[in-house]
């Protein structure tokens, strides 16, 4: 399990609509701090159901009031896929949230599709590494490894964040920035993610975690840290710089009140 550098918060509320509400807020005000501090706002998407759970800062008063040219988006993980494939994180983040605010679109860091899973992540890696020499992205003072502003993760009910599953060799990866995964075990098997080093050298991150089929692994991951199989899921690894958010509805938190 990482050791936790910054706060870390849990927060529960009454219902899905709920932690929708709570994390458009959230986000909002983490874009206004940010873009006064440096000017920008970097901001790492997962896919799943996280993208339905941002449908609030899309609609008033945040459509309005966010400044979405300072805003700059990347994806913690995708599938290798077309973009404008059903599976593709793109094309979710696309219809359900980028389509809907005006983010200049060079600022959002699609994978190159037309790439292999490995030549998907080689390219990613470098083009992260440009923005680093840009100065758009600072280094971790702590880690050495780029630092994100914001990282808006979901959570699979294995415990797996980004592309990083419990029995794969990815989530022990320690110098890359960017892996790759040929066999996922959630379909589609070819994806690309962001590395734990990276992960964790975010300011802040939000696990927005939702629905009654993740009661068991939230109270794995935020009780003793272990699987039924002795194998600590990765969500347990993931710590932030600041500060470590979930957002959980009561249905996902439902058996954590019962253990707690
Ligand atoms: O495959 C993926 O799964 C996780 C979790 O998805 P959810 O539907 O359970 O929220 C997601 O965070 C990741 O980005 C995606 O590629």
């Amino acid at each position: 399990m990482a050791t936790q550098k910054g706060k870390k918060t849990v927060l529960k509320f009454d219902s899905e609509e709920d932690v929708a509400n709570a994390l458009a807020k959230y986000t909002a005000d983490l874009s206004d701090k940010f873009i006064k501090d440096k000017g920008s706002f970097t901001v790492v998407l997962s896919g799943g159901t996280l993208i339905d759970s941002m449908r609030k800062l899309v609609e008033k008063p945040y459509k309005d009031s966010v400044d979405w040219s300072k805003w700059w988006i990347f994806w913690v993980d995708e599938r290798v896929v077309p973009l404008d494939h059903g599976d593709s994180n793109y094309k979710l983040a696309s219809d359900g949230f980028l389509s809907k605010v005006p983010i200049p679109s060079s600022n959002i860091y699609a994978i190159n599709d037309k790439e292999s899973p490995e030549g998907a992540a080689t390219d990613y890696e470098a083009r992260v590494k440009q923005l680093v020499e840009s100065k758009v992205l600072p280094l971790s003072a702590i880690s050495g490894f780029p630092k994100f502003d914001l990282m808006l993760l979901g959570m699979g009910p294995d415990g797996h964040v980004a592309s990083l599953f419990p029995t794969r060799s990815q989530r022990h990866e320690k110098e890359g920035l960017v892996t790759f995964i040929t066999d996922s075990p959630k379909p589609p098997p070819p994806r690309i993610t962001f590395t734990f080093p990276v992960i964790n050298s975010a300011s802040e991150i939000a696990m927005v975690i939702t629905g009654a089929e993740l009661a068991n692994i939230v109270d794995v991951v935020l009780g003793s840290g272990l699987a039924a199989d002795g194998i600590p899921p990765p969500a347990t690894e993931v710590s932030a710089e600041e500060e470590l958010t979930w957002f959980l509805d009561k249905d996902a938190a439902s058996k954590l009140e019962t253990s707690e």
